[in-house]
């Protein structure tokens, strides 16, 4: 890195945090105690949290005075009304923390500063984002702010992604546990690595080799994707109490014409009506000029809002002192 960056003049480290908590919901200023509390939220999101934390730690090795903010995707779903955020568990376990926490809030930041600047009439509506790719989730917005959204307590919630099932009846747990005697280490590589496209597949975790492959599970994975999309996008309008417009973003959402068009026409009863040259073509609003909804494709750009919220933090605790790399 000192190599590379030798023509540059560090200021700061901005980093994506997937999990937030109940503490932090909004961007932080790195220090050993923020560092133990991300720490202690590990075991709520173990497939990208150790990963943040030692980007963080390395840092701060080679560049101990470097000023590093920790940027929450949880911090974005902070607005939702407290049913989005409840689950129906005896009222310790809510106490504790134990909730609906929701994730991919960057980028659904992003895109709630981007749609009003493509659609100003847009400003006030009621949108559902669909945030599609590795890890998938939706996220209903009202006025740029969260209404509600798909994943949960960790970002294994909502949607089938990649390697994890989304939504998922607990009862399957209990059945695992017992008559599979699987413990917690089992579940968690089932639930984070061996499920989702790849495990109903059995080809890849990645949508475009299934949309490549002739094999009918491979149409069968991404089959369901489109569904639950669907399927829980309705929800979301739902919640919203109506659907004034829908965005795709992310590695799937912005790339596979296929994909949109099929959760697009699963919506049809709603008014969301795609045109097909357009969303072959990846313009911007792929609705078909007749569709009661308008359909976006946004490039998400979560690494703007973390250098913003980075410079944000700086600027605010007047640290944006010369600092040599
Ligand atoms: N042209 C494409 N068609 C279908 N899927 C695509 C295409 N390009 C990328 N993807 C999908 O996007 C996924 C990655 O999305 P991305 O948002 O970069 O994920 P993440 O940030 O969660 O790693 C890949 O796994 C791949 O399935
Ligand atoms: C929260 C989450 O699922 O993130 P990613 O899409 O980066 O896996
Ligand atoms: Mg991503």
């Amino acid at each position: 890195m000192r190599h590379e960056l030798r023509d540059v003049r560090l200021v700061a480290a901005g980093h994506r945090v997937v999990h937030g908590g109940t503490r932090f919901d909004a961007p932080v200023r790195l220090t050993p105690a923020v560092l133990a509390e991300l720490e202690a939220l590990v075991p709520l999101a173990p497939l990208h949290q150790p990963h943040n934390i030692a980007a963080m730690t390395a840092l701060a090795e080679v560049y101990p005075e470097l000023p590093q903010v920790a940027c929450f995707d949880t911090a974005f779903h902070s607005t939702r009304p407290w049913q989005a955020q409840m689950f129906a568990l005896p009222r310790e376990l809510t106490d504790e923390g134990v909730r609906r926490y929701g994730f991919h809030g960057l980028s659904y930041e992003y895109i709630a500063q981007r749609l009003p600047q493509i659609a100003p009439e847009l400003a006030e509506a009621r949108v559902v984002v669909c945030h599609l790719g590795s890890g998938s989730s939706l996220c209903g917005m009202r006025a740029g702010r969260s209404v509600d959204t798909t994943m949960g307590f960790t970002a294994l919630d909502g949607l089938p992604m990649g390697t994890r099932p989304g939504v998922l009846d607990p009862g399957v747990l209990i059945y695992l546990m017992r008559e599979k005697g699987m413990g917690p280490d089992e579940l968690e590589r089932l639930l984070y690595h061996k499920s989702g496209l790849l495990g109903v597949s059995g080809v890849s975790n990645d949508m475009r080799a299934l949309l490549d492959s002739e094999n009918p599970q491979a149409a069968e994975a991404v089959e369901l994707f489109c569904f639950q999309v669907a399927k829980q996008a309705a929800g979301l309008a739902a919640s919203m109490g109506g659907l004034d417009a829908v965005v795709f973003t992310a590695g799937v959402g912005e790339n596979s014409a296929p994909v949109r068009a099929r959760v697009a026409e699963k919506l049809g009863w709603l008014g969301v009506h795609i045109d097909g040259a357009a969303n072959r073509a990846r313009a911007t609003r792929i609705s078909a000029a007749d569709s009661r909804v308008p359909v976006f494709v946004i490039p998400t750009d979560e690494e703007r809002m973390i250098a913003s919220h980075t410079l944000g933090i700086l600027a605010h605790s007047a640290v944006l002192s010369p600092l040599a790399a």
